[in-house]
Parts: C-alpha cells; structure tokens; sequence
C-alpha cells in the first residue's frame, strides 16, 4: 500500500475528486485515511486529505506526498464516507464536506507540538526517543520530521505516551482586554457580506467569522486566528459592521464548575411509555428515528437523559443536539450533573482552542457524550448508540452555507450506519417531522401531558386594533397592562416577549391588520422603498402601495416595527417602579452575560424578564406565571412560506415559560391579526389542529412536505447578465425535469440587489427528479470558468429554509 488517494484543498469542479500520490517508503504504514497529510500540487503545496490506501495507480508519473499533518486520522472511515454523502446530497465540494467536520483549530495553521504525556517519564520512551525528550518534554513538529522519526513518535502515540497539540495562542490572564463584537444581526452580516468588495477578501473573512460566532472576541485573537492585520478589523469598525470594547477576560465557562450530580427520576407513566421503544431499539441494535412529540414541560429532557444512561451502560456513545440559541447553562447543568465528565459542551462561545479541546476529548475517547449545536453531529465517535436532536423544528439546524446540510439528515444518516436510534424531541414538530411520523416513517411517541398533569396556561389573546380604537396609542394592551401590575403586587415574575425577527419590510393597516399577500403565492408582499412598490419574491407579482386599506378604507397602513429598548423606555415610564432585565443582541455579547442575567432573575433580582427570541426556550423557572407576547404578528408576514409555522412554534414555546411548576400560568398574546389560524391555534395549544390546516394551505400551494423545494440563486454586478444567465438556467431546467416540476423564474430575490450586486433566483417545486441533480451539477460546471473569472456567483440550495 505505497500509494494514496488525497482530496486536496482547492475547492474547485476540476479538482473535486482524488488524486494519487507516492508515499514515501519513510511514511510508509504510518499515512493512513483519514489523516491530513501535505501534498505538491502545481507550484505549490498545499493540504489534502487522504481518503484510501492502494498498491496501483492509473498513472504512471506519481508526486511524492511531502509529508504528513498528524499521528492518528482525524477523520474515521464512517466520517470519510459520510463526507462523500454530503457531497452528492448538497452539491458540495468534497473538501468543504470533510473540513466542516473538523474544530476550526484544525483547518487554521497553527504550531504543532509533540509533548510527552501526562506523569510519563521520558525514560519510558524507547531509546530512539529518548534524547528527543530528556531536555524538554516537548519537541516541535518539524524537528520530529526532520530528524526522521515519526513511524516511532506514532508507535510511543499509541501507547498513549506521547500526545500531539496545536498551540493556540495563550490568552493572556489579564483583567480587560480589547475585544471585537458585532454590531449587526447575523441576517445583517450576511448581506453586509455580499457588499464587501471581492478585492476585501480578508474584510469578507472577518464578518463570516463572526456569521459563525456571533460573540465578542478578544481582538489578538481574531488577528492570529484569522491571520489578519489590525487595519481590516478597524475597517469594518468604522462601517459600523464590528465595535471595539474593552472586556473582562473569562476562561472556559464551564472550567472549575463543580455541577451537583443529579439522579434518574421515578418515570411517570407517561414518560416509561415513551422511553420503552427507545430502549428496546438501545438494546436491540436497531435504527429508528422516533419523534418525541411532548408538550412543553412534559419531561422530555429526562427522557433524554435516562435513554442516554442505557446507552452508556451498554458502553456506547451519545450526541445531542441543542440549538445553539437553547444552550443555555441551564441546558448544560441537566448533561453535565447526570453525566459529569463524560460530557463534552460544543458551541460557538468557546474559543478555537477550546473548542479542540473538547473535540480531542471526543477523539481520545475520554467522553461519551456530547452535548452541542449543529455541527456537533460529526463527534468523531467511533460506536454511536443514540443521537436526539431537541427542538427538532428550528431552523438553525440547517447550515446556511456550503455544505448545506441539516442536521437531522445528516444524523439520520450516521445512526443508519450505527444501527442506532434517533429522537427528535419537539413541543412543536416540524411540519415535515410530523408528516413523516404520520406515514410510519418515523415512530411517534407522545407525551400529551405536563409533569404532574399541571395544565397549560391559560392564554388570551388582544386585538391590538381594539386598543387603537379605543385611544389606548401605548404597546400594551390595557388587560397586559392590569396583569402586569398585578403580578408586580403579587411579587411573581413576568416574561414580556417581543419578536424582533421580521424586519419593517411589509406593509399592515394598523386599523385592522390587513396585510397584502400575493394572490397567486399566498405570502406577503415586501416593500421596496425606492419604486415605491410591493412584490412577490417567488412569482415576481408586484403591486404599487395602496394610499388606503383595501379592507376598511383606512389611511393608517405603513410598515411595522418596534424594538427592545423602546420597550423598555416605556416600561420605565409607565412602571417605574419595575424591575427589567433586558435580553437581547445588545445585552448579552459579553461572554458569560447571558448566564450572569438569567441567574439574576432566578434569583428575583428582577421582576420583568424582556427579551427576544433567546427568552423563548428552555427557561424553566418556578416564579413566572405570566407570559406577555408583544407582537405576535412581526413574523407572520415574511416573505417566507414558513411563516405561519414559525409564528406558531414560537408562541406555543414561549407561552410554555409559563406556569412549569406549582403556581398556574397565564399568557397574553397581542396581535393585530387574531384571526390568523396559527395565532388563534397557538392560543388554544392546539399543534393537532395547526398541523391539519397547515398541510391543507402546503398542499394547495405545492410546498414541503408535499413537495421538495430547490434554490438557485445567481448573482452579479451587470443585471443583464444575471437576467440572462437566470433565463437559460430556467430554461436549461425545464428541458430537463420532468412535467411535474415546477420551475418559478427567473424572478429578482427577495432582496434583489445588495451593493450593486443583483440577485436573481429560480426556485423549482418538485417530487421525484432524479435529473435534478445531474443537471445542477452541469450547470455549475458550464459556469465553472466564469464564476472564477467575472465574478459570477451561483448557489445552489437543495433544501432552503432562507429563501432570500
Ligand atoms: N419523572 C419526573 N419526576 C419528577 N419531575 C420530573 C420528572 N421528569 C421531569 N421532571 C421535571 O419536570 C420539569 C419539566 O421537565 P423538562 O424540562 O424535562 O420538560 P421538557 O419537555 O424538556 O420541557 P420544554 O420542552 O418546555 O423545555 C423539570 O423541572 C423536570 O426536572
Ligand atoms: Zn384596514
Ligand atoms: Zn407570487
């Protein structure tokens, strides 16, 4: 086995398969798949990972690999295969599918040193290694190679005697340092992105740093990570895009945290129930995908944990999924008390270097769980006996960039090969979960009950045009208003929840709530100030802004929006006497702040927790027994066809912060469409009736789950070319799928033109194409030279769940 087969890094169509190389006879028995190894290719070299082993080549003249990255595979045989998954899956580049499931620490150059291990005596060496080590217990990389002995160095590796470690820059322990934090949303980086000229390609690398991390980052760090001057960080400050700040420094937020181990729980009858299936497909070896359907505070995440447990007593291991929005301490508390030091916490807050460290405790096998957001469900773990994705339905489990995979795919996959279950666990399941689960493709389990059968809250919901009517101008509704100050007297706390996603760009009646939709797409219209006219971004339907509401002749029809702080202004004003903890992008960039004002309110420091989207999970606090909904509507009307959904799974999560334990609920939801069904079904928790009617508008109007959905979208400074380019694409497509496919095109994205970039799409509707595929891939290979050379960019979305 003298040659191998590399993938190497250049992320391009022609180079998009393997290549050969000659292992030198020093290397070989020591390359083996999955390792990083360094390759000639061209002038240059460059990195590449090696896929398979062979004795034969079909080319005669092979390179020589130059030398090799690591001591053990970083990817598993399982991982090597999964990667070729995901490339035919998401049209990816095989290389960008192997390097998202690797820690950035990994991808990013940094020093590599061998150090002897732990307590180990460099006199335990064998001979040859011995004088390498006396000295000093650590021995640079190169020196290893140079000096030739690697085949050695990874023999001692395997006796667990010598470790590999990449030196990240030490922070140092200092009490405030300058940090670097976003100033925009993610949604916002990512079209500042598009603006930044391509020649900035270091500026467009600092903001998609921060897409993937919206946290603050200490700014030395994000110089060396990056490899960055300090120029194109105060570039982007001074558009606005980045701040600077000084900020305490903190270390691993879990580091010298003493968790107070917890014990199973007496199951309820329900909960034993639930669990059977999952256990018997523990013990058995069997794959299924369960979805865990339970109302909120039902008891899921001890479902979790004790089918967790079966699977550690069997010696297996577990990977759960958490949106990274719901990895809260509380979160990681109920994990790392069951299960202590056999869990690893993966997520965006913890630095490069932390973040390897925890994925070499997954490597070395030191834990067997793993506890993270999405890009954790490629734990190089080697006898996987569960993966559970919490909160199955929420969109962040799709990645927004290449490979564009989601999660559930991916760990469906992976449990198929492990012969292992998987649970999705949701209060609200996504639509296409729950359809699958009604056809038999998934087995459902149900958990219709709170612990202890404490009921729901109960949950009211405002007309906000009644309040408007009847002279009340202020953002709560008086019966908000009376409950409030009601809940202040009583001493109990009150969650007010606004939601901040949706942005002003359609346009209601504020006398009655209409909205203009389009009439051939059902989904709103979006404004576009500088024709003055409203448009349908999946037909191309537009409409000039009426004067008057079309439905009650009213002259109040504008946009939409209001914010946190505006909120909390007015609380200020009308309750001064209130005590407001705000939660939102602002308030908790800091690292740690997040945990800092949940911990503050648990403790009744505060009496009205205000805040976004981030309020909306996994909050389990006994005091709270009102939940107030600002605006239930801002998302209803995004040109999304998701929308109703979204709105409805994100009502029914927040109204069930509510009432968890001893005292009873009450939530108040204000709306200026009451009438809308996902509203009026949220109010009366009912997810069975949602589901039906829900599927009937899905049906009619050819959408998942009915029908699979493909995006492609092209963009480029010349819109004559973009519109060209569209049309043969559409074109090329409809010659190529079958009668039944729609293709919708080629029409202006919803946001048709960032930076004078314009953006085309084509959106195709479809069941069962098995071209579709091929034809995208020559399309992209038709354009390959030009997407190189002008510019040209077109993306491909085999699943969109951002249709902008
Ligand atoms: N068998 C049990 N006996 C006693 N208490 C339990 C039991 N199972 C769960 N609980 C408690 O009930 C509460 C709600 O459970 P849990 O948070 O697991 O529900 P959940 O379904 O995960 O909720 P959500 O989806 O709203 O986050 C928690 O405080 C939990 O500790
Ligand atoms: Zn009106
Ligand atoms: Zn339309």
């Amino acid at each position: 086995m003298n040659i191998a087969s590399v993938i190497v890094d250049v992320p391009a169509r022609q180079t998009d398969k393997s290549f050969d190389y000659l292992i030198p006879d020093e290397y070989i028995g020591s390359i083996l798949p999955g390792m990083r190894i360094i390759v000639p290719f061209g002038p240059r070299k460059i990195q590449g990972f090696v896929v398979d082993l062979k004795d034969e080549s079909d080319f005669s003249k092979l390179k020589e690999i130059s030398e090799p990255m690591d001591l053990y595979p970083v990817l598993t045989k399982e991982l090597l295969e999964l990667g070729d998954w995901l490339a035919e899956k998401t049209l990816c580049y095989k290389i960008s599918g192997f390097q998202a499931m690797l820690p950035a620490a990994l991808k990013a150059k940094y020093e590599k040193k061998l150090i002897l291990a732990e307590n180990v005596d460099p006199l335990q060496l064998s001979l040859i290694l011995q004088p390498f080590f006396i000295d000093s217990r650590e021995l640079k990389w190169d020196e290893a190679i140079n000096h030739g002995i690697l085949s050695e160095i990874q023999r001692e590796a395997a006796n667990k005697l010598i470790d590999v470690i990449y030196e990240v820059k030490e922070r140092v322990r200092k009490k405030k340092l300058k940090h670097i934090i976003p100033e925009l949303s993610i949604e916002e980086l990512i079209i500042e992105k598009e603006k930044i000229n391509t020649r900035a390609g270091k500026q467009k690398d600092v903001i998609d740093f921060f897409i993937h991390r919206h946290k603050p980052i200490e700014l030395r760090t994000l110089l060396s990570e990056l490899k960055i001057s300090s120029q194109t960080v105060s570039a982007l400050v001074e558009k606005k895009i980045l701040m600077e700040k000084e900020l305490e420094v903190y270390r691993d937020p879990y580091q010298d945290r003493q968790f107070k181990q917890t014990y199973p729980l007496p199951l309820t009858e329900g909960q034993q129930k639930v669990i059977h299936p999952i256990q018997q497909s523990i013990l058995m070896d069997e794959h299924h995908v369960f979805l865990l359907y339970g109302v909120t505070g039902s008891g899921k995440t001890e479902v979790y944990l004790q089918s967790i447990q079966t699977v550690l007593e069997k010696g297996k291991e577990a990977i759960v999924l958490v949106p990274e929005i719901s990895l809260t301490p509380q979160m990681v508390h109920r994990f790392k008390g069951r299960f202590g030091d056999k869990v690893a916490v993966l997520h965006s807050g913890l630095s490069a270097g932390e973040k390897y460290d925890e994925w070499r405790k997954i490597q070395r096998k030191e834990v067997s769980v793993v506890v993270g957001a999405r890009s954790a469900v490629f734990a190089p773990f080697e006898n996987i006996g569960i993966i559970i994705i919490d909160e199955e339905h929420e969109t962040s489990y799709k990645q927004e960039e290449n490979p564009r995979y989601h999660a559930r795919d991916v760990a469906i996959q992976r449990a198929e090969h492990f012969q292992c279950p998987v649970v999705l666990g949701s209060a609200t399941p996504s639509l296409e979960s729950f359809a699958r689960a009604n056809k038999k493709v998934y087995q459902l389990l149900s958990l219709p009950n709170r612990m202890n059968n404490q009921s729901l809250p109960a949950v009211e919901i405002i007309d906000m045009r009644d309040e408007l009517r009847s002279g009340n101008r202020s953002m709560f509704s008086s019966v908000l208003f009376e409950k409030i100050k009601d809940r202040l007297e009583k001493k109990q706390q009150i969650v007010l929840f606004l939601n901040k996603r949706g942005h002003s760009s359609f346009i209601m009646c504020r006398d009655c709530g209409y909205v203009v939709n389009c009439p051939h797409c059902e989904i709103s219209l979006t404004y576009h100030q500088s024709q003055q006219k409203m448009k349908c971004h999946y037909c191309g339907h537009e409409e000039y802004v009426p004067k008057q509401c079309p439905e009650c002749k009213s002259e109040h029809i504008r946009y939409f929006g209001t914010g946190t702080q505006k909120v909390e202004e007015e609380l200020g004003k009308v309750l001064p006497e209130a005590r407001v903890i705000r939660m939102d992008v602002d308030t908790t960039s800091r690292k740690g702040s997040h945990e800092k004002l949940l911990d503050a309110f648990q403790k009744g420091k505060a009496d009205i927790l205000l805040g976004t989207q981030m309020i909306a999970k996994g909050l389990d606090f006994p005091n709270i027994t009102l939940v107030g909904v600002l605006t239930a509507d801002t998302m209803l009307h995004l040109p999304d066809f998701r929308s109703s959904e979204k709105t409805f799974q994100l009502l029914t999560q927040v109204s069930g912060r509510a009432g968890r334990h001893e005292l009873p609920g009450e939530v108040i939801i204000q709306t200026y469409s009451p009438e809308h069904y996902s509203v009026e079904l949220a109010g009366s928790q009912d997810y069975d009736q949602f589901y039906q009617y829900e599927m009937m508008v899905r049906k009619t109007h050819r959408y998942p789950p009915f029908y699979y959905l493909s995006l492609i979208t092209i963009t480029h400074e010349e819109l004559m070319k973009v519109v060209t380019i569209t049309e043969k694409i559409t074109k090329y497509l409809r010659s190529k799928l079958s009668n039944n496919a729609i293709v919708l095109g080629p029409v202006a994205s919803p946001i048709p033109k960032i930076n004078n970039r314009y953006r085309y799409q084509c959106l195709i509707k479809y069941k069962k194409e098995p071209e579709l595929s091929n034809a995208l891939k020559i399309i992209l290979d038709q354009y390959q030279q030009e997407m190189a050379s002008s510019g040209l960019q077109i993306t491909v979305d085999l699943n969109p769940y951002i249709l902008m």
